[in-house]
């Protein structure tokens, strides 16, 4: 997952974009961007990193202009070069900077399409081809400003040739904040705004945390297939661009992926992880009629909120019996596998004296190739547990996913072609349970009952859009899966790569 975010301000945004990327940090630990318009000029600072490595005093300077953008990278395309950091930049037509979340699937076909044009895509960054078609789009404009309803048709045509997952947030010189949202709004967008003395102000972020922390104030979501521009006056405007949007949310930034004090197509992240916590402590309870479980243990951090309601909804005790080193971030976002399974046990460390000599329930929002669990029980045994019981807020994960969430390869999810006990056996756990999908989907559904659908390809292996079939997948698992990715990285060597317009 990457975080995105966009102002339109009344004074100086870079302290601003700055302090959202931060609370946007959680979607994307491996690069960070940001780009401002001062005076008519593009300035950009992007590299490797977490945010607050990435900008030192001397970059937040030169970062001037009440416009900008920014972005955190979690890769899910191309490599994990620098050069791929976002926003990219295209001069022509105007000059346009392009922050992408999301993942494209018609990247060959977008690159032929792009070639004929004559545009020239100088990374494996389907964010860079994102940004092609758009200027591509806009090279039709005859006049040296642009309309709104020039800005809404380039839009529309981009939604017409791209099959994928895309919020997208871009600045164009001289004009204006342009943010849409892809037509089944599989990933988060959202609007707000500040009133100043000097006038109104406007963002959009990928999660409304992100507007909370820089004192905005939320407005609404983007809606699916929609678009919004703000041009450089701070006039809003806004359209439907899609010939036929439909709500359809990745239900996995409910479970793991969104901050729980964020609120996405308006159901509260907190409260349906809540929920989660409480549909999985009645299956618990209809199948393990003989549970001698003692103590309800959370592995942090973002599965304590679902324990915390598991254990009263069991009436048993909760304990934090694993503290969580605050120096170290999101473990399943790392890129490779080993330093995954290294960070683990940097990450978490087990109290003895909440283990010792009982039988303990562990309770996760997921689990994916089953690094986190694996090792988390073996741990438990150490502090002295006597069973270890296992529960995950989300069903079985057994399919790839191609919308934003790196996990290309069915064979690295520990749960493709096991059953429950043979998953158990696995990660050494006693017991384990996991929840139902239709669970899931009800939890966040009684947040807001107007979603009809969510996109569940992990769990189902059901693809909301056109464009991904076995060939598709088979591509992808050859040249993102932790080997591949392995393999390319070492080839890299010294960085050659061309950073468009990058000061150091
Ligand atoms: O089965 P795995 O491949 O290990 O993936 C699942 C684990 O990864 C995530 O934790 P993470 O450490 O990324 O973040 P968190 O601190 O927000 O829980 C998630 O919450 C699970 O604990
Ligand atoms: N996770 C994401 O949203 C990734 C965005 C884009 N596909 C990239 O790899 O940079
Ligand atoms: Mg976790």
């Amino acid at each position: 997952m990457c975080g995105i975010v966009g102002i339109v301000g009344q004074s100086a945004v870079n302290q601003t974009i700055y302090d959202a990327l931060t609370v946007l940090q959680h979607r994307g630990q491996d690069a960070a961007g940001i780009v401002t318009v001062d005076q008519g000029s593009f300035r950009l600072r992007k590299a490797n990193g977490l945010v607050k490595d990435v900008f030192e005093t001397k970059h937040m300077q030169r970062l001037q202009g009440n416009a900008g953008i920014g972005h955190v990278r979690y890769p899910t395309a191309g490599s994990s070069s620098a050069s791929e950091a976002q926003p990219f930049y295209v001069n022509s037509p105007f000059g346009i900077s392009l922050a992408h979340n999301g993942n494209l699937i018609n990247t060959k076909e977008l690159l032929e399409r792009l070639a004929l044009k004559r545009r020239h895509i100088n990374t494996t960054s389907d964010s860079e081809i994102l940004l092609n078609l758009l200027a591509d789009e806009l090279q039709h404009v005859s006049g040296l400003s642009l309309t709104p309803d020039e800005v809404f048709s380039a839009i529309r045509q981009v939604h017409r040739q791209v099959n994928g997952a895309y919020a997208t947030v871009a600045m164009i010189i001289g004009q204006g904040l342009v943010a849409f949202r892809d037509p089944y709004g599989i990933r988060p967008l959202v609007l707000g705004k500040n009133e100043t003395e000097h006038g109104t102000e406007y963002m959009v972020a990928s999660e409304t945390v992100a507007l909370d922390a820089v004192g905005f104030k939320v407005v609404r979501d983007v809606e699916p297939g929609e678009a919004i521009y703000v041009d450089l006056e701070g006039n809003l405007h806004s359209r439907q661009c899609s010939d036929e949007p439909k709500r359809i949310p990745c239900i996995f930034e409910f479970v793991y992926f969104a901050r729980p004090d964020s609120t996405i197509d308006k159901a509260s992240v907190y409260s349906s992880r809540i929920n989660m916590g409480t549909k999985l402590a009645e299956k618990i309870k209809a199948e393990w009629e003989d549970q001698d479980i003692d103590v309800v243990i959370p592995i942090p951090e973002t599965s304590c909120d679902i324990a915390v309601e598991i254990s009263n909804h069991l009436g048993l005790p909760y304990r934090q019996g694993f503290v969580k080193n605050r120096y170290i971030g999101r473990t399943f976002i790392m890129p490779g596998q080993q330093e995954r399974k290294k960070s683990v046990r940097r990450k978490l460390n087990a109290i003895s004296a909440e283990f010792k000599g009982k039988n303990v329930l562990l309770v996760d929002d997921s689990i994916v190739r089953g690094t986190t669990s694996e090792q988390i029980i073996e741990m438990a045994r150490e502090a002295g547990a006597k069973k270890v019981y296992f529960a995950s807020a989300a069903p079985e994960i057994r399919f790839p996913n191609v919308y934003g969430i790196d996990m290309p390869s069915s064979s690295e999810l520990i749960a493709y072609g096991r059953d429950v006990q043979e998953i158990a056996k696995m990660i050494g756990a006693d017991g384990m349970i996991f929840q139902n999908l239709g669970d899931l989907v009800e939890a966040v559904k009684m947040e807001n009952p107007d979603i009809q659908e969510f996109e569940t390809s992990v769990f189902d292996g059901h693809y909301v859009t056109p464009g991904v079939d076995q060939t598709y997948l088979d591509h992808l698992t050859k040249l993102r899966s932790d080997d591949a990715k392995a393999n390319r990285n070492n080839d890299l060597g010294t960085n050659l790569e061309l950073h468009n317009v990058c000061h150091p």
